[in-house]
């Protein structure tokens, strides 16, 4: 399969790197990075050790089977944009928040994918992404439902010897991940902590809270989500992420912008009153560094 990434950052490197062994892959991303893999390679360390030998440019290529789009959320329009002229089959959103499938059904003609990841990505250097953890890789229609492309998919990442799974309930699962993500990514970033932290008992009463408040939300968007389903994962991930930065606490450390706005802002509001503090304080963070009107 031809396959374009789109936003060759930390994820983006790391799967388009476990692609590169099966499949034609272009890393679209920034210098440094894309200049030294196209000098040297991309190294993929940690749990996965490889070095592989895609293309990598700055800008999109004419055509390819599939465009997996790994940008941050609020960058998504503009990954959109950018994909306008491409001639594509399909496209596959592998980021975390609600709303990156719509953005792109909106503004792309191939058929869209959603997808959700927990494999754990770091670029530790120009050239070199670290794997943090293997995870899974989940994907399927946007719209729930079978889909031929998303076997297709499903089975050019597998033979690459992604750990994925195809499934007919994405718009479930999406909002499933999303209550997870509500839970630990805007306290941790808070707070400073590693995901583990969360599982002490004060701390906790937060994340569960933050997460029951996106369940219900889920529930009355019509999903199948109960509390003690979202609860548990949400358990489930910080115990078995116990070492891990989040995405968003790396975000704050670096003084990046946050996805507060795809995560925990989507639910804000007063049915949610533990989603939107969260949502105000990394708001008025991002305002103060400058990262936001
Ligand atoms: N890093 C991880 O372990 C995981 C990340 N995610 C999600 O994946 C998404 C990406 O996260 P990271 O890889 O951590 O972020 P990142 O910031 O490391 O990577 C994004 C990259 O996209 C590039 N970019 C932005 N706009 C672009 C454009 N128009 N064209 C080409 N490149 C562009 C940026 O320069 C950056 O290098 C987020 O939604 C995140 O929540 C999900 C699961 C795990
Ligand atoms: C699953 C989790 C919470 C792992 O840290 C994550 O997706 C993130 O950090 O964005």
């Amino acid at each position: 399969m031809d396959v374009v990434v789109v936003g060759a950052g930390s994820l983006g490197s790391l799967l388009g790197g476990l692609l590169a062994r099966a499949h034609d892959v272009t890393l679209v991303g920034r210098a440094p990075h894309v200049e030294r893999v196209r000098e040297r390679g991309l190294r993929v360390t940690g749990t996965v050790e490889t070095t592989v030998f895609p293309d990598a440019r700055t800008a999109v290529p004419a055509s390819a089977d599939l465009a997996l789009v790994t940008v941050k959320a609020y960058d998504t329009g503009a990954a959109a944009a950018a994909l306008a002229e491409t001639a594509l089959d399909a496209v596959c959103s592998l980021q975390n928040g609600l709303g990156n499938e719509r953005t792109l059904a909106d503004a792309l003609d191939a058929a869209v994918l959603a997808g959700t990841c927990t494999y754990g990505a770091r670029l530790v250097a120009p050239g070199e992404v670290a794997c943090t953890g293997v995870g899974e890789v989940v994907l399927g229609a946007r719209e729930g439902g079978p889909s031929e492309t998303a076997d297709r998919v499903g089975r050019a990442f597998a033979d690459a010897d992604l750990v994925t799974s195809v499934a007919e309930d994405m718009p479930r699962r999406l909002w499933e991940k999303l209550a997870v993500n509500a839970g630990i990514n805007a306290p941790t970033a808070l707070a400073r902590i590693h995901n583990g932290a969360l599982l002490d008992d004060e701390a906790g009463t937060v994340m569960r809270t933050a997460t029951r408040e996106v369940a219900a939300a889920a529930r009355s968007e019509g999903f199948d989500l109960s509390d003690d389903t979202a609860v548990r994962a949400v358990e489930s991930v910080a115990s078995a992420t116990a070492d891990n930065r989040s995405s968003m606490l790396q975000d704050v450390e670096k003084s990046r912008r946050t996805e507060v706005d795809s995560i925990n802002g989507v639910v804000a509001g007063p049915d949610a009153p533990v989603n939107s503090t969260l949502t105000a304080l990394l708001r008025a963070w991002e305002r103060e560094q400058g990262l936001r009107e």
